[in-house]
């Protein structure tokens, strides 16, 4: 049983989490990199400037490793609410449901949002849980450090872990998310509409790497404004580039806009890591991003700075604005 939907769903109540958008286009142009190919390199940096975001195929994580977990996460969902419920309001870390962090976004969604650098010990979830969650997120925090070093070596960037070094550091802010949209029998049978699951949004981290189940739903918007669904692949990853590479990239790379619009007949379960530096780590353009004479386009500041920030913002605002030179400094 899936207790979002119980009890019966206020229609009137969640009318603004219908999505009225234009249906999002083709998927046709998403770039698919191969950890394979010997030219990746080139590929990955061309995706990210053209999209912030691209498949990753042959990347060598084991897909039991994905279904282990994606079938574990399932088990808790499934759990009654009050169980759920002991797993911590999200603080902005545990579980929480149908509100996103603590501005008033809201979402047809449930999810754990858990430190992942070390993974919590929460007693409420299953050891078989915490396990499957472990052994992926060790795997997964292993792919975007060599994402993140094939990006480097395409920038022509040295060392290899000028990038890599930060989210793999001991004291790296890294998150790890799981998200359930239920499927919403209700609003299908009334509106045949389908509802925001996440609103839109870009990741303030520097790489983010999403795995879902076999459900439609992600949708990123393209540079000219046009939202682009993103076809499902069990096997395949999802990278994002975040805020946090943006400015380190001087803005040659961007942060790239997306949202979950989730289908209401069919259950979506996504797994997402966030590589985020240390706290006390200042973030600004790599000096061998900058051509001669180039200028940061973006105020210095630590991740503490940007983090505190970020989170007090909406999910849709522009979080670096605030941190634009041609803006006015909120320090
Ligand atoms: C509305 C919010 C939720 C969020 C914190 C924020 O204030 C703005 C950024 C949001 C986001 C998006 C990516 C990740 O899912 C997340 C964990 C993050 O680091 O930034 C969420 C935050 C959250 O859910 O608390
Ligand atoms: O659930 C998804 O597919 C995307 C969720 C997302 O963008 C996030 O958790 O930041
Ligand atoms: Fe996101």
């Amino acid at each position: 049983m899936v207790v979002l939907s119980q009890p019966a769903l206020d229609l009137e109540k969640y009318s603004l989490l219908r999505s009225t958008g234009k249906p999002a286009a083709s998927a046709a142009d998403i770039p698919e990199i191969d950890l394979s190919d010997p030219n990746a390199k080139s590929h990955v940096v061309k995706a990210c400037e053209e999209f912030g975001f691209f498949k990753l195929v042959n990347h060598r994580v084991p897909v039991e490793l994905m279904t282990k977990l994606e079938d574990e996460s399932l088990c808790f969902f499934k759990l009654s609410q009050s169980e759920k419920d002991k797993a911590r309001p999200p603080d902005p870390l545990g579980y929480g449901s149908k509100n996103i962090g603590s501005n008033g976004d809201k979402g047809w969604i449930e999810y754990l949002l858990l430190n992942a650098n070390p993974l919590p010990l929460f007693s409420q979830q299953s050891d078989s849980f915490l396990s499957a969650a472990a052994e992926y997120v060790t795997a997964v925090k292993k792919l975007s450090g060599e994402v993140v070093e094939l990006i480097t070596e395409g920038l022509k960037i040295e060392p290899k872990n000028a990038i890599s070094r930060l989210i793999n550091d001991e004291k790296a802010d890294c998150y790890f998310r799981v998200n359930h949209y239920p499927p919403c029998p209700e609003m299908q049978a009334v509106s045949g509409r389908n509802m925001i699951g996440f609103g839109e949004h870009t990741d303030p981290q520097i790489i983010s790497l999403l795995r879902s189940n076999n459900s439609t739903g992600l949708q990123i918007c393209r540079r000219d404004g046009v939202w682009v669904s993103v076809p499902p692949d069990t096997t395949a990853f999802f990278v994002n580039v975040g805020d946090a590479l943006q400015v380190m990239t001087n803005g040659r790379f961007k942060s790239v806009k997306h949202k979950v619009v989730a289908d209401s007949s069919k259950e979506r379960v996504s797994m997402i890591y966030f590589g985020g530096p240390p706290l006390s780590e200042k973030i600004r353009p790599l000096s061998q991003v900058l051509a001669e004479g180039e200028e940061s386009l973006y105020k210095e500041f630590t991740w503490w700075e940007y983090k505190t920030a970020a989170f007090k913002t909406r999910l849709a605002d522009y979080r670096l604005g605030a941190f634009e030179k041609s803006q006015k400094s909120t320090f």
